[in-house]
C-alpha cells in the first residue's frame, strides 16, 4: 500500500506572488500532516521562486512525519542538505526558465559526478532518491550511483492523451518491476491528480507518491487538511482500473 508525500511548493507560490509572509508553508505542513500526510516534500529551487531557505530550516524543526528535500545536484544544495539533514533528498533536474520540472534527471549521463554526491549524502544519514523517467538505462545508472531509491517521473502518464494512458501506465509498471529487480525502492510523482492517481497507487511495489499541485488546488475549495485526507484515501485504497476499464496498453 503506497504512502503519500505532500509537496507544499505551491503554498509558497501564493506567498511569493506578493513577496509577503502568508500563506506560510510551514504552518500548512502541519495541516497536511493532520490530514494524514506520511511525509512533506519541498523543492528548494536555485531561483527560490517558491520555497525559501527559511521554510526548509523551520520544516526540519517542525515536521513530525518525514521531510523530503527536492534539490538540484549542486554544491550549494549539497551544503544546505548536509547542514539541515532532511530525512530524504530527491535529486531532480532544474532549469531556471522551466515552468515546472520537465523530465527526469539524466543519471546515466553523469554517474561519475552523482555517485560521490549520493555517497556523501548517505554518509550523513540522509536517504537519497533519484527522480528519473521510467527508463531501463536510467534505472541501471541509479543503481550504479549507489542510491537506494528512485522516484519515477509520472509526467508523461499524467499528460498523456486518453488512448495513450494505458501505454504510459504500462511503462511505469514495467519500470517499477525493473527497479525492484535492481534492488531499488520505488516512489513516483509529478502531475498526479485525484482522477489519475489510483492506477499508479495500485502498482504492487510502489512505496510512496509525491503529490502537490492537485492537492493545493483542491485545498482552495475544501482546505488543505481535507484535500490531503481525500487524496490519502485514494492512494491507500485505489481501485485497480477506474480509468481504463477493459482498455489494455
Ligand atoms: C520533481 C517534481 O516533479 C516536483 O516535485 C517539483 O517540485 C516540480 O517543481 P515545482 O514544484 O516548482 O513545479
Ligand atoms: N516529485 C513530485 C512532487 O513532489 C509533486 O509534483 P506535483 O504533484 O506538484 O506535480
Amino acid at each position: 500500500m503506497a504512502s503519500l508525500g505532500v509537496n507544499i511548493d505551491h503554498i509558497a507560490n501564493v506567498r511569493q506572488a506578493r513577496r509577503t509572509v502568508e500563506p506560510d508553508p510551514v504552518r500548512f505542513a502541519l495541516l497536511a500532516e493532520l490530514g494524514g500526510a506520511d511525509g512533506i516534500t519541498v523543492h528548494l529551487r536555485e531561483d527560490r521562486r517558491h520555497i525559501q531557505d527559511r521554510d526548509v530550516e523551520l520544516l526540519r524543526a517542525t515536521v513530525r512525519t518525514r521531510l523530503n528535500l527536492e534539490m538540484a545536484a549542486t554544491t550549494e544544495m549539497e551544503a544546505i542538505a548536509l547542514r539541515l539533514r532532511p530525512d530524504m533528498v530527491t535529486l531532480v533536474p532544474e532549469r531556471r526558465e522551466e515552468v515546472t520540472t520537465e523530465g527526469g534527471l539524466d543519471v546515466a549521463g553523469q554517474v561519475e559526478s552523482l555517485a560521490p554526491l549520493v555517497g556523501r549524502l548517505m554518509g550523513a544519514g540522509i536517504g537519497v532518491s533519484l527522480f528519473v523517467d521510467p527508463d531501463d538505462a536510467q534505472l541501471e545508472a541509479c543503481r550504479s550511483c549507489g542510491a537506494r531509491w528512485v522516484e519515477l517521473h509520472t509526467g508523461a502518464y499524467a499528460e498523456a492523451a486518453w488512448e495513450q494512458q494505458p501505454f504510459q501506465l504500462a511503462r511505469i509498471t514495467e519500470a517499477t518491476a525493473i527497479a525492484r529487480g535492481l534492488g531499488l525502492r520505488v516512489n513516483a510523482g509529478h502531475g498526479l491528480t485525484y482522477h489519475n492517481v489510483e492506477p499508479i497507487a495500485a502498482i504492487e511495489a510502489m512505496e510512496e507518491l509525491n503529490i502537490g499541485h492537485t492537492i493545493v488546488a483542491r485545498a482552495l475549495a475544501v482546505g488543505l487538511q481535507e484535500a490531503v485526507r481525500q487524496m490519502r484515501a485514494l492512494v491507500q485504497n485505489p481501485r485497480r482500473d477506474p480509468l481504463f476499464g477493459d482498455r489494455q496498453p
